[in-house]
């Protein structure tokens, strides 16, 4: 019997418990050095294996053509060699519209046929991977391929043409034949032994479940490995899925049909650093038969679900993981029941869902959702080999490594770890070139480019060493043997194993000095190893402790650095503020530095300056409007001197007038002219006085009543109007009229008047009228008194003869009408001079309310622009008086709110001066009447 410990045999590190410390890296960092503790990267992990390459490799599968297949066009994937295809893109695929019509070639470890049996493609594929497990490696299969391009029949097959899985399982169980072991050692979490006491953890249960059907026979032709026989091996397998990125167990016998399966979550195991999927059922399986049972029972829970493209397409990736728990035996026969010392080892087999496109399986809802979560899981596989292609190339470049997307979808979680390096990965590409789109075929094949081109490196398996194995853990291998499933082969076996034995015995004999040596040599030198390593572990203890310590202490002193940095640059800016805020509170120059507040101070110092500016101007102007008004108010002071001197010689003039006429004519007509526009309403009283005769009295009435009306119809109104023409309707009819009565109504009077005035407008000709009952009246016979003397209605003014001629003709003496024509003259004069009094006196109004205006629009643009820079300008702070200013300043200033005193002085001057102005116009209106009314 070989030794377990011979060179050839790979071993896996002195394996622990997942409780036990965490074993030392084979190629440790130099110890005690100062240097930073430094996180090992994807690429650094790569350091730590022996560099022994194992690129991962790809093999293509194509499709026989389907039976009912009707198309006859040509198949665009061409065989070039076992390792090349050529795809040449049809022109109904979106590569020849888009990008190349060139045929794409793809490198693969190894192309299939369509005609290539399960067998072979077992043979060439998947059997190096089921002996690295049996040794004690991890590998992982996994079959790509857009949906119905034969994933499922690589992988699993059919009842009577097993496919990959099935004849795994008939390789190892075929290989390890007797010694399988029955030991209590289970795999557990990722890559970890457990030892367990009860079968209930064996999960046999799940046996139950499934069904007596036929199942897969592949064993007849499959071949067997020559396994270390210096372990026994327990077999267990696990089915999962992952369905919509979720994990389940598809050995779940718990749930009911119908009932929600329970999710599985990936953990984290913390010896490896990768994940594993919990509460899994591990089922430990004793014969090929009951581990192909579980896998038709877990294939029958897959979810299955009918695509347009594929009957029976796979909706989920399914992972089938066979689980080899090795346990060493001693040179005494005795298996070592340590989990310490036992090897696990799996192989992970996966039947991807497949890649599809959605118009070409028309799928929606939740199929939808499914090719969704299908593509994206694919894509990030994709996705990793990429990167960790670009990783290897980068290392050897000495650059840092990219970080790799495992963590973006499950598959890649789970797989993290193969991809890194540990154990071997195989990829099947499964291409259907009849009835799958080009596009879809190409971005497979892609994907195995890129992942062909994926190096993981074998990590490096130190011996085990069974010396110090205590003899409680160890159990006589014939005990088990009893407990093993009957072989055919069992007495072949046991006949080898005693010769095997007996030649063992013989070398044992031949050797016994130097073997003893060398253990010795072998314990001392481990002895030494043991010793170094602690040291070397308490020294890297102490010097991670030490350095976490300084690290912490730099990183608390940075802290409070920065902190107190910090909390003075917040004093500072805070001061800093509240200066500014101070400084523009008190609207003094402020000095910043900051770039914003220089502009906007500049802005506000331009603005004062143009403020300033418009104050000088504006002061100008009111300086030049006081000049203006000075020099007007002089003027009118000339001007009303003027005037009253005109007034004077206006008056002078009536005087003259009234002496000329007093002393020229000694005409009662004239007189009572005069009187009549004073003092008529006294005489009234005495004339009637004067008419005792009760009849003619009522007609002195009637007819004095008349003359007054039409005296105030016709002077005290703008034109003649209606009642006038009434009014003399009435006079012209009065009946009895003589001439006293005319007289002493002083109708006669009243009639001149009217007869010699001009008027504007006299539609009824009461001008014209008047100067015929004038005429008309003069002609009456005046009444004889009994006294004998001759009463004349002219009698106080007029010579008795005068009235009749100068009525009839209307003509006055030529020197009387001379003097009448100058006063006329004069008075025309007057007028004028008036005339020009009121104009000068209009046109001063004017400028004095433009000006006004102007002082108005000037305050206005000023308030507001004040408004609009929301700031007073310095000179009016400056100069005015602040009382009228609003008392806080922070509010917004409005138009009515700033006025300057000195413009309110001067609107109050100006006011006083119009109103002194109208007063003025008053008057001189009231003389201009008064005079007329004088010189008539
Ligand atoms: N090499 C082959 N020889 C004979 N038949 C095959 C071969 N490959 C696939 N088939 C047949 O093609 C059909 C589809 O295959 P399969 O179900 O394995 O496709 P798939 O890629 O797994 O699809 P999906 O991803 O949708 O599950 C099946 O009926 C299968 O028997």
């Amino acid at each position: 019997m070989n030794s377990p410990f011979s060179a050839s045999t790979p071993t896996r590190a002195p394996p622990r418990s997942f409780l036990s410390p965490k074993p030392r890296s084979p190629n440790p960092l130099p110890k005690h050095t100062k240097k930073p503790i430094k996180k090992l990267t994807d690429a650094d992990r790569y350091t730590h294996y022996n560099p022994e390459k194992e690129p991962i490799k790809a093999y293509l599968r194509i499709r026989p053509k389907p039976e009912n297949y009707q198309s006859i066009e040509e198949p665009y994937i061409e065989i070039i060699d076992d390792t090349q295809v050529s795809m040449t893109p049809p022109q109904n695929s979106n590569a020849y519209r888009t990008r190349h019509r060139a045929p794409e070639r793809y490198r693969f470890t190894k192309v299939f046929q369509d005609r290539t049996n399960q067998t072979t493609f077992f043979n060439e594929t998947i059997f190096d991977l089921v002996q690295d497990v049996l040794l004690g490696n991890n590998a992982l299969l996994f079959a790509y391929g857009v949906t119905n391009s034969g994933k499922t029949f690589s992988v699993m097959g059919k009842v009577d043409n097993a496919g990959l899985l099935p004849r795994s399982l008939g390789l190892i169980f075929n290989s390890i034949n007797e010694y399988q072991s029955k030991t209590k050692i289970k795999p557990a979490m990722h890559s970890l032994a457990q030892v367990y006491e009860c079968e209930d953890e064996e999960n046999r249960h799940v046996l139950n479940s499934c069904s007596n059907e036929e199942i897969l026979q592949p064993l007849d032709e499959t071949p067997t490995i020559d396994i270390d026989p210096n372990f026994e091996y327990g077999i267990w397998v696990s089915f999962i899925e992952v369905y919509n990125e979720q994990v389940y167990d598809l050995l779940d016998t718990m749930t009911k049909p119908g009932n929600k399966r329970k999710q599985l979550q990936l953990k984290y195991e913390q010896k490896s650093g990768n994940k594993y999927v919990a509460d899994t059922n591990t089922v430990k399986v004793k014969t090929i038969q009951e581990a192909l049972a579980i896998m038709k029972l877990g294939q029958q829970n897959r979810q299955v679900f009918s695509t347009l493209m594929n009957q029976t397409s796979s909706r989920s990736h399914s992972i089938f993981t066979i689980h080899v728990v090795k346990c060493p035996i001693d040179e005494n026969n005795f298996v070592i029941e340590d989990p310490n010392y036992a090897i696990v080892s799996k192989l992970s087999i996966v039947d991807l869902a497949g890649s599809e496109r959605y118009k070409n399986t028309n799928s929606s809802g939740q199929r939808l959702k499914e090719a969704g979560n299908i593509n994206k899981s694919l894509m990030v596989l994709g996705q990793c080999m990429e990167v960790l292609r670009v990783n290897q190339i980068k290392a050897e470049m000495g650059k840092n490594a990219a970080i790799v997307p495992f963590r973006h979808s499950k598959l890649t979680e789970l797989f993290k770890s193969t991809f890194e390096g540990d154990g071997k990965a195989v990829i099947i590409v499964n291409v259907n070139p009849f009835d799958t789109g080009f596009d879809e075929n190409s971005h497979v094949m892609k994907f195995a480019a890129v992942a062909k081109d994926v190096t993981t490196w074998k990590q490096f398996k130190p011996k085990l060493d069974l010396q110090n194995v205590q003899v409680n853990s160890k159990r006589p291998r014939n005990e088990t043997k009893e407990l093993l499933p009957e072989s055919p082969d069992e007495e072949e076996y046991v006949e080898d194993v005693e010769e095997g034995e007996e030649e063992e015995e013989e070398l044992n004999d031949d050797n016994d000095y130097f073997v003893d040596s060398l253990i010795t040599q072998l314990n001392d030198l481990r002895n030494k190893w043991i010793d170094a390593e602690t040291r070397a572990t308490n020294a890297e203890i102490d010097v991670r402790a030490q350095v976490s310590k300084e690290n912490d202490n730099e990183l608390r002193k940075m802290e409070e650095m920065y902190l107190l940095a910090l909390k003075r640059e917040s004093d500072m800016m805070e001061s800093q503020i509240s200066n500014r805020l101070q400084l523009i509170a008190d609207n003094k120059d402020i000095n910043v530095t900051d770039e914003r507040e220089n502009a906007f101070l500049t802005m506000l110092h331009q603005r004062q300056q143009t403020v300033a500016e418009e104050m000088n101007v504006l002061r100008m102007h009111i300086k030049d409007f006081d000049t203006t008004r000075q020099s007007m108010l002089a003027k009118i002071a000339d001007l009303e001197k003027e005037n009253y001197k005109e007034r004077q010689h206006s008056q002078s003039l009536v005087i003259e007038l009234q002496l000329q006429t007093n002393n020229h004519e000694s005409s009662p007509m004239l007189k009572s002219i005069e009187h009549a526009t004073e003092d008529e309403d006294d005489e009234d009283h005495d004339m009637l006085k004067e008419n005792e005769d009760p009849k003619s009295l009522e007609s002195f009435n009637q007819f004095l009543s008349l003359r007054k009306q039409l005296r105030r119809s016709i002077f005290k109104r703008e034109e003649l109007c209606k009642d006038a023409d009434d009014i003399m309707n009435q006079v012209e009819q009065f009946c009895g009229v003589t001439f006293k009565l005319a007289k002493e109504t002083k109708m006669g009077k009243l009639l001149k008047l009217i007869a010699q005035e001009e008027f504007e407008k006299d539609p009824y000709q009461i001008r014209n009228r008047a100067v015929k009952l004038f005429k008309r009246y003069a002609q009456l016979p005046t009444s004889i008194e009994k006294n004998g003397t001759e009463s004349s209605m002219m009698m106080d003014s007029v010579p008795h003869e005068l009235p009749r001629q100068a009525f009839a003709s209307m003509t006055i003496n030529t020197e009387e009408s001379q003097d009448f024509h100058n006063l006329r003259a004069e008075n025309a004069k007057l007028k004028q001079k008036i005339k020009l009094l009121n104009k000068g006196q209009n046109r001063l109004k004017e400028a004095f309310e433009n000006t006004k205006n102007h002082q108005d629009v000037l305050m206005m643009d000023e308030s507001c622009t004040n408004k609009a820079s929301n700031t007073v300008p310095e000179v009016f702070h400056q100069q005015q008086d602040m009382s009228l200013v609003p008392e806080a300043m922070s509010d917004e200033p409005t138009c009515t709110e700033i006025t300057k005193p000195g413009v309110a002085i001067e609107q109050h001057v100006i006011d006083d001066y119009e109103s002194d102005i109208n007063e003025l116009l008053k008057q001189k209106m009231r003389h201009k009447r008064r005079r007329k009314l004088r010189s008539r």
